[in-house]
């Protein structure tokens, strides 16, 4: 069977508390966006992984994918699989590209297997592969809270809309981007921001990693900036960075300055 495990922006994140567990409670609205790996699994005599495409830091027995099949293995009776994996959205770039790959596994293997996991069974089971990973088992725009895996429906759509994502060749660790928070409440109810028109979030709409990313990293607030001048009607970071992105009335030309960076533009 072959996926295309996609990605996603967030649209606001706010980070409003430190858990007793280490992990932080956020509020996000989290957007998929069409830039995706492949994924292949075909039944076979002995388990393997392989990957091409971007190089993947780490050992390949640490693959979120390897880790998916392993948490279904133990519980279930599966045949060995041969997967692959074409790495296409960047690492370390906010976009929770490794994540969807582990939620895209454990439904490939759901729907191959016959494994007849629900969707909220199979919410469980990524909640244990990492925070971001339950989000893509529905892979719709959701209100996400607490680790942001618990979801709020929120009636966002930016259909018709494009937009550009800018990966500046800077890989930044998620546990590196926590480690510089300093949690509080927001004092306006980003749900309801959300909800206001798109043109009103330049002013509102914030993510809390760019307080102490962007001064650390000066070329992130510079594409920011160069995705408003280029025209967008709004502009952020994704996520722990380093993604920059910008939505836009329609397609656009990239500009000059970013012919060095990973570029992905298409319809929302
Ligand atoms: C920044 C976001 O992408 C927002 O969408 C996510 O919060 C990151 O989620 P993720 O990459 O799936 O993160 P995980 O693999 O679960 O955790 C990596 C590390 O990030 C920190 N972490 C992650 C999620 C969270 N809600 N609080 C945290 O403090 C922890 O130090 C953790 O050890
Ligand atoms: N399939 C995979 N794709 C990407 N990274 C993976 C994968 N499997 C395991 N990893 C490990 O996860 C790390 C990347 O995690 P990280 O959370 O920084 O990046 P990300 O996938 O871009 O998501 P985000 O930055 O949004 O959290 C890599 O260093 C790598 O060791």
């Amino acid at each position: 069977m072959i996926t295309f495990p996609s990605c996603k922006i967030n649209l606001g994140l706010r980070i409003t508390e430190k858990r007793p567990d280490g992990f932080h409670n956020l509020q996000s609205c989290f957007y998929p966006v069409n830039w995706s790996d492949v994924l292949e699994t075909i039944q076979t005599n002995e388990f393997s992984f392989s990957s091409s495409g971007l190089p993947i830091p780490g050992d390949a027995h640490n693959n979120l994918c390897v880790k998916a099949y392993n948490l279904l293995k133990a519980d279930f009776d599966l045949p060995p699989v041969q997967m692959h994996l074409h790495k296409l959205v960047p690492i370390g770039a906010g976009l929770g590209g490794g994540s969807a790959d582990a939620a895209f596994a454990l439904k490939s293997l759901n729907e191959q297997f016959g494994l007849g996991l629900s969707v909220s069974q199979l919410e469980d089971y990524a909640r244990l592969l990492g925070s971001d990973c339950a989000f893509f088992i529905q892979n719709r725009p959701l209100y996400c809270i607490e680790k942001g895996d618990v979801f709020l429906e929120i009636p966002v759509d930016l259909k018709g809309y494009y937009i550009m994502l800018v990966y500046p060749n800077l890989a930044i660790s998620t546990a590196e981007a926590y480690g510089g928070i300093k949690p509080r409440y927001p004092e306006m109810s980003l749900m309801e921001q959300l909800q206001l028109p798109i043109d009103t979030w330049r002013d509102t709409v914030h993510n809390d990693f760019e307080d102490s990313l962007f001064p650390k990293y000066p070329v992130l607030p510079q594409i920011k900036q160069q995705l408003y001048d280029a025209g967008a009607v709004y502009a952020s970071m994704s996520g722990s960075g380093s993604t920059v992105y910008g939505i836009f009335n329609g397609p656009v030309v990239v500009p000059n300055q970013f012919s060095t960076y990973r570029v992905w533009q298409g319809e929302l």
